[in-house]
């Protein structure tokens, strides 16, 4: 070897070195000595990164240190009172003498630990333990959610729809002092026209995908058959996976014990082994306890305070089911804590010294480990390769980055944002820690990779097999535990969209069974992967299913969870895409500081009909309910709109400017956007409102004059659509003319909010479409921002919500509702469909999209919806006669 070699590989040592902490000057003897006992070898010294070296290093200070405190011990020994009798002397002074070598040899420690391949779980009595709910309280009520992912698409006013003569804007702004009206809508802004999503679908749980681009690793290791719910996975829908009430509540409640913080420990305190096990969730199941037949959707939590598995005598079994590594592998996290509480290197600003990257730098591939399931099954870590490569890199500890980004949750989240996803916490979480411990904003690559090593399939039955499922873990092994399947003796499943649970029959000839055979379907890696950038799942564990289990898996049996009267199964034969991501909500819900006031004592004698009894509709003289539509009620006896009605709501939106306007003179829509220079009102159709009888009324709830307030009562379908649109919405039964479907329920929002929500929103909601309720906007005085309503059914909403596009021709109309408030500035829009509908036919509604305004900077999607009276086709016909 070269001198220059040797100097090349020294320097290199140094530099492993000193990034854990040791300096030169002490790894200059032991590298030497090193170098004459490998006879130069250097490939010995290098090996895992350096082991021998930090090795020898530590065990030659150890050699230092024991030295160094008996000696202490030895001279307070003689100092001590001479009535200590000579055998109490000699077992206080070995007990002094440790009590003093403790706090100088956590690392050395480790070490040990590490190579008696003990446990690396740490486990902290429940007092301790600090849980994070992941739905907040409203904390913070100005703060808008910054993951709230919201893009304006579609350019605000209405699509399609003729812009207002010169002359007509006169007119109109006369009416309503308007000094420069631009665009004419119909449907109104946000709804009308703006508000789109340009992005992708909410991530699905990834299967199983590798991708490595970042510098943090997640590493999971599963094997015990708990699965894990939809909403869990930060697919935020309640997917109702269970329909009894009981079983529901399970899971509401394990949705709330999802604890993402890891215990302290007070510094001098040791935990018995008791204690250690004790500390954990109130759902976590014994070890050893059967599995039940119930299925419980949330048993594991996805972040939680495991016990200390080799206390619990079961070493040798959890090490069958691991990895070789993990075996050998320290707990990073008890390190981490036991550093934190015995080292006062830590800086103040929870900044870990180089030192601490000590037990780090063994291994790249175990790490800080996050949480584990009770009996350490399942297991969350971290790995940070920064601590390798960068000296100056500072690992930051994981409560310091878990705080942050928890507080960072509570600064921003009034209600729980139900596009969260537990990997895009963890991408967080890993992002955080770079930051924290970085002080450049390096470039380096960062990676999280999610690891499931899992082993202990051997049992695994179909349950097992189930609760991989919820872990999204790929690839299944085909051999079919078909007899409790068919005796019906299996929970339901976790219902997860097609094939991003990556769900095959089991008949992938890559996919085999038993330990440490990476089965990942590549296609769904792919697709998993696209999703989610730098997130990996690399499945390793090959549990059963059945084929029938398989096919339930791809069907959401009821998106309302059983808000509604009906059933709403949610089917995807199309492809991979999982199911979005949103709470679903039968029934407006206010977000903040929208004014809506359902006050009975503002409902005056004329918005009600105190008098009627039983069905208005029965009545040979309309009551005070049906003056909002023209002294005749809306619906007929059959519970439909009656034509006239009808005809004229359709026609409004296919020719507004052939109905009244409204031009704002100082448009609360543009203001609330917050600009300089206020933009001119675009203008806001006036439409026709259908009153229906309420509470304050003398009728029965089975009155006629109350429809869109029964809900839904059609049967009806979410569905992936064939033709790229995304999810749609689709009848099961034949549908009368006239008949409602559904209301567009959502978030009440004032425009000043929803546009903060779009400004700040990081990403595009694809499958956002917010509607503004400007319904009755010209009736109104000059509004209040808290009277300038929307509905944004991102993230709570009903089945409106996958309603597509259709272009003029749409078979579903939407008609605003006066329930429960006389003020028209809130209220309900209804849809109603415009002509028979063929059951299995999608139920479309014609947005309003403005697809030929190029200059808005959102832009709408590119329409598929196939009418010939399609706006975007025109518009590619006309860019096309342009070029
Ligand atoms: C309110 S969501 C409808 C449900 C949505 N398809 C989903 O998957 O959740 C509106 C979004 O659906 C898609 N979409 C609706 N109508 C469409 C159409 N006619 N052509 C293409 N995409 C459409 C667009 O991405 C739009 O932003």
């Amino acid at each position: 070897m070269s001198n220059k070699e040797i100097k090349v590989r020294a320097a290199n040592a140094f530099r492993a070195m000193k990034a854990i902490g040791i300096s030169e000057d002490k790894v200059k003897p032991v590298l030497k000595n090193l170098v004459k006992l490998y006879d130069k070898n250097w490939a010995l010294i290098e090996e895992e990164n350096y082991r021998a070296l930090a090795d020898a290093i530590f065990e030659r200070e150890e050699a230092e240190a024991q030295q160094r405190p008996k000696k202490d011990v030895n001279t307070e020994a003689a100092e001590r009172p001479k009535k200590i009798v000579n055998g109490e002397k000699e077992d206080y002074l070995e007990e002094e003498a440790q009590a003093t070598e403790e706090p100088e040899r956590p690392l050395k420690r480790l070490r040990l630990r590490y190579r008696d391949g003990q446990s690396s779980s740490v486990s902290m009595p429940e007092s301790s333990v600090h849980r994070t709910p992941l739905v907040r309280p409203k904390e913070e009520p100005n703060e808008l959610p910054e993951t709230c992912p919201l893009k304006l698409n579609a350019s605000q006013g209405r699509a399609g729809t003729p812009q207002p003569s010169a002359e007509n804007r006169k007119v109109n702004s006369q009416a309503a002092s308007c000094p420069l009206p631009g665009k004419s809508t119909g449907k109104q802004p946000i709804s009308s026209k703006s508000l789109v999503a340009t992005d992708g679908c909410e991530p699905c749980w990834p299967s199983s995908i590798d991708l490595n681009h970042q510098d943090t690793q997640l590493i999971t290791e599963t094997r015990a058959p708990q699965p894990i719910g939809l909403r869990d996975r930060g697919k935020g829908s309640d997917y109702p996976q269970i329909p009894s009430g009981e079983e529901r509540s399970v899971r509401e409640s394990s949705r709330h014990a999802v604890c993402l913080k890891e215990p302290k420990v007070e510094p001098g305190i040791i935990l018995s082994p008791k204690e250690k096990s004790s500390g954990c969730h109130a759902l976590i199941k014994p070890k050893d306890e059967p599995v039940t037949d119930v299925f419980l959707p949330l048993e594991v939590p996805l972040a939680v305070i495991h016990p200390d598995s080799s206390d619990d005598g079961d070493s040798s079994s959890r090490n069958a089911t691991i990895r070789e590594h993990d075996s050998l592998e320290p707990s990073v996290l008890q390190l981490m804590n036991e550093k934190e509480t015995a080292d006062s290197t830590a800086t103040p600003n929870g900044l870990r010294n180089n030192r601490e990257l000590a037990i780090f730098s063994g291994q790249h591939s175990s790490d800080l480990e996050i949480a584990s399931s009770p009996s350490g099954e399942v297991k969350i870590s971290l790995s940070c390769r920064l601590a390798l490569e960068r000296p100056e890199f500072n690992m930051p500890s994981l409560e310091t980055v878990l705080k942050s980004v928890e507080e960072k949750y509570l600064r921003s989240s009034k209600t729980f944002d139900p596009s969260f996803s537990v990997i895009n916490l963890m991408k967080e979480i890993c992002q955080c820690f770079r930051k924290l411990g970085s002080d450049s904003n390096s470039e380096s690559p960062a990676t999280i990779s999610v690891t499931s090593a899992t082993g202990v399939l051997n049992e695994s039955s179909a349950r097992d097999a189930i609760a991989a499922r919820g872990l999204c873990f790929s690839s299944l092994n085909g051999s079919v535990d078909s007899q409790s399947d068919a005796e019906g003796t299996l929970p339901k499943p976790p219902a997860f969209p097609s094939s991003c649970n990556d769900v095959d029959d089991g008949s992938h000839p890559e996919k085999t069974d038993g330990i440490d055979v990476h089965g990942e379907d590549i296609d769904n890696r792919k697709m998993c992967a696209e999703e989610w950038g730098d997130l990996s799942l690399e499945v390793i564990q090959q549990p059963q299913v059945t084929p029938a289990m398989i096919r339930s898996l791809h069907d959401v049996f009821d998106i309302a969870n059983g808000q509604e009267k009906v059933v709403i199964a949610l089917v995807n034969e199309v492809n991979n895409e999982c199911p979005p991501s949103f709470h679903y909500i039968p029934q407006n819900v206010v977000f903040q500081n929208a004014y809506v006031n359902f006050s009975l004592d503002r409902i005056g004698d004329k918005n009600c009909c105190s008098s009627c009894s039983v069905d208005c509709l029965a009545l040979s003289t309309s009551c005070a309910c049906a003056h909002a539509t023209g002294g005749e009620f809306a619906y007929t006896i059959d519970g439909v709109i009656k034509e006239e009605l009808l005809k004229e709501c359709i026609s409004m939106n296919h020719d507004p400017m052939k109905h009244c306007q409204f031009f704002c003179n100082k448009c609360p829509l543009e203001s609330s956007k917050g600009e300089d220079m206020v933009e001119p009102c675009k203008g806001h159709l006036v439409r026709k409102f259908i009153k229906e009888c309420w509470w304050k009324c003398g009728c029965n709830k089975q009155c006629g004059n109350r429809v869109v307030q029964r809900g839904i009562t059609r049967s009806l379908q979410v569905f992936m659509t064939h033709e790229g649109k995304g999810w749609g919405l689709r009848t099961l039964e034949d549908l009368p003319k006239g008949a409602f479907v559904c209301e567009y329920v959502g978030e009440v929002l004032t425009s000043g909010e929803l546009f903060d929500r779009v400004i700040r929103s990081s990403k595009g909601e694809k499958n956002s479409f917010p509607v503004l309720l400007d319904a009755d906007w010209g009736a109104e005085r000059v509004l209040k921002d808290e009277e300038t309503l929307c509905l944004d059914a991102t993230y709570y909403g009903n089945v409106a919500r996958f309603i597509n596009h259709r272009c003029y021709d749409s078979n579903l109309v939407e008609i605003p509702v006066e329930v429960e408030t006389p003020h028209h500035h809130y209220y309900h829009l209804a849809f109603f469909t415009t002509r028979k509908v063929k059951a299995m036919e999608e139920l479309t509604w014609d947005y309003g999209i403005e697809f030929d305004d190029y200059d808005h900077p959102l832009k709408a999607f590119h329409c598929q919806c196939g009418s010939k009276f399609c706006r975007n086709i025109k518009r590619s016909r006309s860019r096309a006669a342009r070029r």
